[in-house]
């Protein structure tokens, strides 16, 4: 075995904050909007607006994810996920990444380069890059993406321009991370449907930018749940929407885990969180894109419903819930 077939056993305490920017930015080929990468005080990207569209999620260890559940790849693909699915949810394109990252000097430096290694696969997904960042030492891996977009000429879809008669319509899957979720929790490993799409979900990324194009009057991503995400819109917008099962699906994969579980897969799509799915609402008239279904209708009023009946079951995901 020469010296370089040797597997790097180094910590990060051992390669050190610039070792490790080195390890993590060295022979990266950027996207063409990236016109000065990783290494000066700031990056400098280019977008064909004048505007930025800017947005921020954390991931905590054992709030976000669990090492014995994901790898550092999968990990480094879903923090770069939930970014751009924030991005495609104001009908944007993405133009650059920022990643702060804070970790014990304990971890392996390989596992820092699978974690960039995922952030660039994810990044590449969707036609960008990562432009730069931060490492600190930490007690608890964290993980801060800043993602930025461009808006190519459009105004931003908010969560506020829902109008009684449009018709709400959903881009990506519902319930498949929390069903993923529930399996991992109860110390399975599989099926990998669902345990792969809580490990890394799979935003529609081009149905966002798409949406705006056919004339969305609101759009969110699915974070905490659709009922939960949807009351975001609601509220924004001052009008009151209902969710029509008959138009929204349970897949016969996920009635089944449930079915070996004893748990509700109605609930895990109405209420799980994770998958990064699109929603939006979009005027009767305007047709939806490829890739949306109608999944219920905007109405004068307040909140969100299931079949113009009020939703019993716990709500979705909750930070500090009490
Ligand atoms: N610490 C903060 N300082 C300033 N604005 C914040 C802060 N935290 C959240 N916000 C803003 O509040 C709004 C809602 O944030 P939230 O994190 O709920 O949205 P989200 O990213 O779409 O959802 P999720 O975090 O579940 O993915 C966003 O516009 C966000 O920028
Ligand atoms: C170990 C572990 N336990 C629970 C969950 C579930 N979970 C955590 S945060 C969140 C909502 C989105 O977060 P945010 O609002 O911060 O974007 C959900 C559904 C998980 N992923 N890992
Ligand atoms: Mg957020
Ligand atoms: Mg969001
Ligand atoms: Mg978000």
């Amino acid at each position: 075995m020469t010296p370089e077939e040797r597997p790097d056993t180094r910590t990060v305490s051992q390669v050190g904050e610039f070792g490790l920017i080195r390890r993590v930015t060295d022979d990266r080929r950027q996207p063409e909007s990236t016109l000065l990468g990783p290494g000066d005080d700031a990056a400098v990207v280019s977008a064909s607006d004048s505007r930025v569209v800017a947005t921020t999620d954390v991931l905590v260890q054992n709030v976000h994810f669990r090492l014995d559940w994901s790898g550092p790849r999968h990990v480094g693909r879903k923090a770069v996920a939930v970014n751009l699915s924030d991005i495609a949810a104001m009908g944007a394109v993405p133009t650059g990444l920022l990643v702060g990252l804070g970790c014990s000097g304990e971890f392996s430096a390989e596992f820092v380069d699978e974690l960039a290694a995922g952030m660039w696969e994810e990044a590449r997904r969707a036609g960008t890059g990562l432009v730069g960042g931060d490492m600190v030492t930490a007690t608890e891996l964290t993980i801060s993406v800043t993602a930025l977009g461009d808006l190519q000429g459009r105004p931003p879809v908010t969560r506020g321009g829902a109008r009684p008669g449009d018709v709400v319509a959903l881009a990506g899957g519902l319930g498949w991370s929390a069903a993923g979720l529930e399996v991992l929790a109860r110390g399975f490993r599989s099926p990998l449907s669902v345990v792969g799409a809580h490990r890394v979900p799979e935003p529609p990324y081009g149905a966002g930018p798409s949406a705006a194009e056919a004339g969305a009057t609101s759009m969110i991503d699915i974070s905490d749940g659709l009922l939960a995400d949807l009351e975001h819109v609601a509220t924004a917008s001052g009008v009151s929407l209902d969710i029509r099962t008959d138009q929204l699906e349970v897949p016969q994969r996920l009635l089944e885990v449930a079915s070996a579980l004893g748990a509700d897969a109605r609930h895990w799509v109405l209420n799980g969180g994770e998958d990064q799915a699109l929603v939006a609402t979009f005027p009767e008239a305007a047709g939806l894109p490829d890739g949306w279904s109608p999944v219920g209708r905007v109405l004068a009023g307040e909140g969100v419903t299931v079949d113009g009946a009020e939703y019993s079951g716990e709500a979705g995901w909750r930070h500090w819930r009490q």
